[in-house]
């Protein structure tokens, strides 16, 4: 008699501790070793299918498994799974996005401390028969500098484990926590280079995304000291490999530990496989999350959701749930859109701009609904579309995919602290029906000094107010000035003297890059305190194409502009 219990294919090694869970409701089926043709072929019984990274989640899988309701990811990255595919087609993708952070970091000090000590080379000298003492004296840990890009869950942690070592912690993230960088004892620096020229140990904990793809060639590696050495164990792709083994060839560099390469598994004949062989490279095949303790983690983790998704509740850490639900659809949408890209806006801004203000990313936040806003059943949508705005423009799109089930749980992982307020004080005076005010608070309890406001006072709360018109999200106010354009499209801004010719001067670098003007703007101050830059505007451009940095230095490098940022919608 055919089973009645809904079926769960688990087709890759997932520990048996989250399994034993779906045991007593479902039916499991471990098949590892399948082949893609066999496992299309048998996917139309399965309700459920259980992956690590191995398995390739297609299109055409998904199309293929007519009962399936979920895709549980053992592990963080859904890079396997072809998510935009599944959520067209209804299927719910789950991942355990903490299960494995410890496991990762462990992995990076061990990679760190095999590289110090020569540990491999010594091993594989010993297991020769031979004797060679002399060939494998190490450095220590202790009293050196460990340089982290990227001070987010695994960052940390590592951060905490080198403590311990006694070594001296520095880290490079524009949008870290500053609170919880200082209680871990790394101090924050403004730039990637300042951490390259320092790095005893050099660790990357970032996504790979446009910014952090090919972070380490051979300008960043050149900067480094010759006894300095290199750690990924995050995404292959940050470092470029065939610049790191030319380093290590050449001896600008000591030493590599690499866990993660472009292409996994490496393919013979490339450049990544003659790292793997290089002598000074300690190297691992993606093993940061195989620990016991983590496939533990991970597996009850992903299982609890199956179990939850099945019998129709709502799971913890769903990549693609929805940031709206239907029946909220037509009341809120145009305000999750315009909070969303104000949280886009300022990321890309106040994290992003080149000039006189520099960046100022912060972390707590007070997001108040004004007007007639204030009377929402439920505002858990604008508060998920703001973590989502926040923090899309600095994580890989399968990493993060914020939505109303994990936007709190996102937005603790990454220290930013959102307080949600709802007032009819000011909308009218304003002149509007209600506005968004999105208010990053000046307070820093930091490792780093405070960026010092224009005035050389205290740095002042950073304001985006925005509205609604037509549908259309509009900014109206941003920072010190009073603005009015719609927030789409790719955006130039500039901070300048309000003094004749400054239009013309922007214009005509624009013009010379081969960059087009579809809009502009000028924002008038409004808000500044006197003597806080009493000379100053705005000045919003649309542009196509998006300007490369040095069309952007070479703007501020003009008379009179100030300060300019690009920000992409
Ligand atoms: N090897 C493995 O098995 C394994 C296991 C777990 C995680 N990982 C990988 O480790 C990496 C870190 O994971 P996590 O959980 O700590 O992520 P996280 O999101 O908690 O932290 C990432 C940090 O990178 C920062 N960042 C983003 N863009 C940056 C930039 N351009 N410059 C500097 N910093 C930037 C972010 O602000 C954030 O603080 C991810 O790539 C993840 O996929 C690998
Ligand atoms: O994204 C992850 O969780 C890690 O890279 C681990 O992948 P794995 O589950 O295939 O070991």
């Amino acid at each position: 008699m055919a089973s009645a219990k809904a079926k769960v294919l688990i087709p890759e090694k997932v520990s048996a501790d989250g399994l034993l869970l779906l045991k007593e409701t479902l039916e499991i089926d471990e098949r590892k070793g399948l082949t893609a043709e066999q496992l299309l072929e048998i996917i139309p019984d399965y309700e459920a299918l259980i992956v690590r990274s191995e398995t390739k989640v297609t299109a055409e899988l998904l199309a293929a498994g007519k009962k399936l309701k979920v895709v549980a990811r053992a592990g963080v990255g859904v890079d396997n799974v072809d998510v935009v595919a599944a959520t067209k087609l209804g299927i719910i993708v789950v991942n355990s996005p903490a299960g494995n952070i410890n496991a990762a970091a462990e992995h990076t000090v061990a990679l760190m401390m095999a590289s110090a000590r020569n540990v491999t080379e010594g091993c594989a000298n010993i297991k020769e028969g031979k004797w060679e003492r002399s060939k494998f004296t190490g450095v220590e840990l202790k009293g050196k500098t460990l340089a982290i890009v990227g001070a987010g869950k695994v960052g940390l942690t590592v951060a905490r484990i080198a403590n311990g070592f006694g070594m001296n912690i520095i880290a490079y993230d524009p949008y870290a926590n500053a609170s919880l960088c200082a209680a871990a004892s790394v101090t924050l620096k403004d730039s990637l280079d300042e951490l390259l020229k320092a790095a005893d140990f050099f660790t990357i904990h970032t996504p790979l995304i446009a910014s952090t793809k090919g972070m380490i060639s051979s300008a960043e590696l050149s900067k480094m000291k010759p006894t300095a050495r290199i750690l990924n164990v995050a995404r292959g792709g940050m470092i470029d490999e065939t610049a790191l083994l030319q380093a290590l060839e050449a001896g600008t560099i000591a030493g590599a530990g690499i866990d993660v390469f472009t292409s996994e598994p490496p393919t013979e004949d490339s450049t990544a496989a003659a790292l793997i062989a290089h002598p000074k490279v300690v190297a691992t095949p993606h093993l940061g999350a195989s620990t016991r303790e983590a496939q533990e983690n991970v597996s009850i983790d992903v299982c609890e959701q199956v179990i939850l998704i099945l019998s129709g509740a709502l799971p913890r850490s769903a990549v693609n749930a929805p940031l709206i639900l239907p029946e909220e659809y037509r009341t809120l949408a145009p305000f999750v859109q315009l909070v969303e890209r104000m949280g886009s806006l300022y990321t890309q801004h106040y994290g992003n701009r080149l000039g006189a203000s520099g960046k100022d990313f912060r972390t707590t936040f007070d997001l108040t609904y004004e007007g007639s806003l204030a009377n929402l059943n439920t505002t858990k949508p604008l508060f998920a579309a703001l973590v989502k705005g926040l923090l899309t423009p600095i994580s890989s799109p399968v990493d993060q995919n914020v939505n109303i089930v994990n936007a709190e749980l996102v937005a603790k992982e990454r220290g930013i602290l959102i307080n949600e307020a709802r007032s009819r004080e000011k909308a009218e005076e304003e002149g509007f029906t209600s506005f968004v005010a999105l208010r990053a608070r000046s307070s820093r309890s930091s490792s780093l000094p405070p960026t010092p406001s224009v005035s050389g006072k205290p740095p002042r709360d950073q304001v985006i107010q925005g509205y609604v018109s037509g549908g259309q999200p509009y900014i109206s106010r941003l920072g010190r000035f009073r603005a009015d354009f719609v927030l789409d499209g790719n955006l130039l801004i500039c901070r300048n003297f309000d003094s004749p010719g400054k239009i013309g001067t922007v214009g005509m670098v624009l013009g010379k890059s081969g960059i087009n003007i579809n809009f502009m703007a000028v924002a008038p101050l409004e808000f500044g305190a006197p003597g806080e830059g009493d000379n100053e505007a705005l000045m919003i451009l649309k542009v196509d194409p998006v300007p490369e940095k040095a069309v952007i230095e070479r703007l501020i490098s003009e008379e009179g502009v100030l300060e300019a940022s690009v920000v992409a919608l």
